[in-house]
């Protein structure tokens, strides 16, 4: 799919194949083919292709002659494309072999594929949306990101990047690298680069106008080094991390404010520097230097200058142009280089590392906690407040309110180091879509749902049983969920008088024992006229021949009297006249029908939960392929 893109989009570049006003995709005619192509699934491609050539002309010329189609399938492509990226993106990069001790590779990849070789009968294998191998090279990276990462940026959702892996493996290398060489340029730069051209209107000419005269950036850069918050633009100064609520209304002497049910993170006390959108990149560029160089850095066994912290910088870009300036108005990216996530420790070369490696390893393991606890639905609990780290990029890094790339680096000579990281990659990517994040919620309140079904279905069975055991007329109805769903009838007073001269039905020894008794009974079936009696067959009530009826023959009833003392259920037939209706306690039907309520909403939700379930099986499948 990827090279057929490649190949639709001839020398036009992503960025030229799509231009936006204002989150919304304007259509090129030129590289509609492209557009198209690339979200079709790769089964179609061929079939596309062939056809292409001959419809591709007839397709610009009706879209350049009619607006309103123009229109809708502008609408319907930025709708897709907004469905189509993922809520996060998980990539695994290779650091290049520095073969030491003889350690083997432990790594093959084949295309999005990647096995782990463990010993000499055992491999996992792991699905990714992209693996860079070794020889990959930093512009080859952002390459990859590029598409999703801008199209996010246009469509003003706030964008995580972030880096994972241990020690050496390089994050650092792959977030920032060295901005003063253009091929090893991180993809911090690179991201900031077509930020500024989007900004300035260089590649994207639709949006400049108004976002060049209106748009406030802002930026800032923070680390968490052991579970503290340092401001990196401002001498690593001491900052607390708070919850706070929007004021939706102002109070007054006499009314509280009104605040919005959402909280929001903010960091008190942190540096935000103001910058020229027409001098981002640089401007931007010198503060990210400035910050990573009062980076905490320390040596470890693999790496003489390994990050001991937690880096974010953020990107506020204020559009200022909306009518409404409340909502919507801000776009985040955050650009995250996490400290290394080996086991607490294990490469540390004195007791402070030793106590970093332990701080580092709660916000991991708290990440892997949220992680967990939103894709698989653990209970309704996210643990995250539990980290500074997590705490701080709550709804970022989840990709709850953001698109979240993460690239998760690994030294294929570290097997053990490697496997966690892809685990925990694995693990992370099931996050991919709204729909996973969909399934916890939905497990949870079908668990409510769960829990209110079984307390009205107690509560009704508790009081049948009552009825039951307490009723003064001699328990001839057996009150419970059946009989209470079904038509309960006994034999009416003059019940006897309907079967004289009936053309299908004689009173029986049968009928006399219920109609004395006053016994209920369930009422099966009504029709105009029963099968006659076999020879073989018990009494019953039905007639061996049946006369014929008179014209005004009345409706026939069978009817099952549940079987007493161990004997079996007994079917009697009835003209339905003999019979008389039992109605229930009105608390019982009452109980009933919450019960029922309760029943529906589970079965509802339960199934609303296998769909979600297999939508989002088949979109990862999908994915894979
Ligand atoms: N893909 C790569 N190509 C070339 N050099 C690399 C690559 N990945 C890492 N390196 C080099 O390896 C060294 C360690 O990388 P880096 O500092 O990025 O690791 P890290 O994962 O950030 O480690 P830590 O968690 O300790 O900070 C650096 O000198 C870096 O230039």
């Amino acid at each position: 799919m990827e090279g057929w893109s490649e190949a639709c989009r001839g020398s036009a570049s992503e960025e030229r194949m799509v231009e936006a006003s204002k989150g919304r995709w304007i259509l090129n005619s030129g590289n509609l083919a492209c557009q198209i192509a690339s979200w079709l699934p790769l089964v179609r491609l061929p079939a596309f292709r062939r056809c292409n050539q001959s419809c591709y002309r007839s397709v610009v010329a009706l879209l350049a002659s009619d607006a309103a189609l123009r229109e809708e399938l502008e609408e319907a492509l930025s709708t897709a494309l907004a469905q189509v990226d993922k809520r996060v993106w998980v990539g695994i990069r290779l650091r290049p072999h520095d073969r030491h001790d003889g350690a083997e590779n432990c790594l093959q990849v084949d295309r999005r594929q990647i096995v782990q070789t463990l010993g000499p009968a055992s491999r996992v294998n792991f699905f990714f949306d992209e693996i860079f191998k070794e020889d990959t090279r930093q512009e080859d990276v952002w390459s990859r990101l590029q598409g999703p990462m801008m199209r996010t940026l246009l469509r003003r959702e706030h964008c995580c990047l972030f880096a994972y892996g241990q020690t050496g493996s390089g994050k650092t290398h792959t977030v920032f690298g060295d901005p003063s060489t253009e091929s090893s340029k991180g993809v911090a730069f690179r991201l900031l680069e077509n930020l500024g051209k989007l900004l300035n209107g260089d590649t994207y000419p639709s949006i400049s106008e108004e976002v060049q005269e209106k748009a406030v950036i802002e930026f800032s850069f923070l680390e968490v080094y052991n579970e503290k918050i340092h401001d990196l633009l401002s001498n690593s100064k001491l900052c607390t991390l708070a919850g706070e609520r929007e004021e939706l209304e102002p109070g007054s002497a006499y009314k509280a404010p009104i605040l919005s049910a959402e909280e929001r993170v903010v960091v008190r006390g942190l540096t935000r520097r103001r910058c020229d959108p027409g001098q981002l990149t640089q401007q931007v560029g010198s503060w990210l230097v400035e910050g990573a160089a009062s980076r905490m850095v320390g040596k470890t066994v693999f790496n003489p200058r390994s990050s001991r912290s937690h880096a974010v910088a953020t990107i506020h870009i204020c559009w200022n142009d909306m009518p409404d300036q409340k909502k919507g108005n801000e776009t985040r990216v955050y650009i995250v280089d996490l400290a290394g996530s080996e086991r607490s420790g294990q490469y540390a070369t004195n007791t402070e590392q030793l106590r970093e490696g332990a701080h580092i390893n709660l916000s991991l393991s708290t990440l892997g906690r949220v992680v967990t606890a939103l894709s698989r639905g653990h209970g309704d609990h996210v643990p995250h407040r539990d980290s500074a780290l997590t705490w701080l990029l709550t709804d970022a890094i989840t990709g709850h309110q953001a698109r979240a790339f993460m690239i998760a680096s690994v030294n294929p000579l570290h097997s053990a180091e490697t496997l966690s990281t892809l685990r925990y990659a694995q693990a992370y990517s099931s996050l991919q879509s709204d729909l996973s994040t969909k399934i916890p919620r939905l497990k949870a309140m079908l668990r409510t749902l769960q829990r209110q079904m079984e307390k009205a279905r107690y509560e009704l069975d508790s009081l049948c049983l009552d009825i039951n055991t307490n009723s003064r007329s001699g328990r001839t109805t057996e009150w419970s969920r059946d009989t209470l769903r079904s038509r309960v009838v006994r034999i009416a007073r003059r019940g006897q008088e309907h079967f004289q001269n009936h053309p299908f039905f004689k009173w029986t020894d049968a009928h006399e024992m219920k109609a004395v008794l006053g016994q209920a009974g369930i009422l099966e079936e009504t029709c105009a006229r029963p099968p006659e009696r076999e020879a073989e067959e018990p009494e019953d009530g039905r007639r061996r021949q049946f006369r014929e009826p008179g014209s005004a023959s009345s409706t026939c009833a069978r009817v099952i009297f549940a079987g007493r003392h161990g004997y079996p259920p007994v079917q009697l037939w009835f003209p339905e006249e003999a019979l008389e209706d039992v109605t229930p306690h009105p608390r019982l039907r009452e109980l009933l029908t919450t019960f029922e309520k309760a029943e529906i909403a589970f079965q509802q939700k339960q199934a609303q939960l296998d769909a979600t379930v297999k939508a989002f099986a088949a979109q990862q499948q999908q994915w894979m392929d």
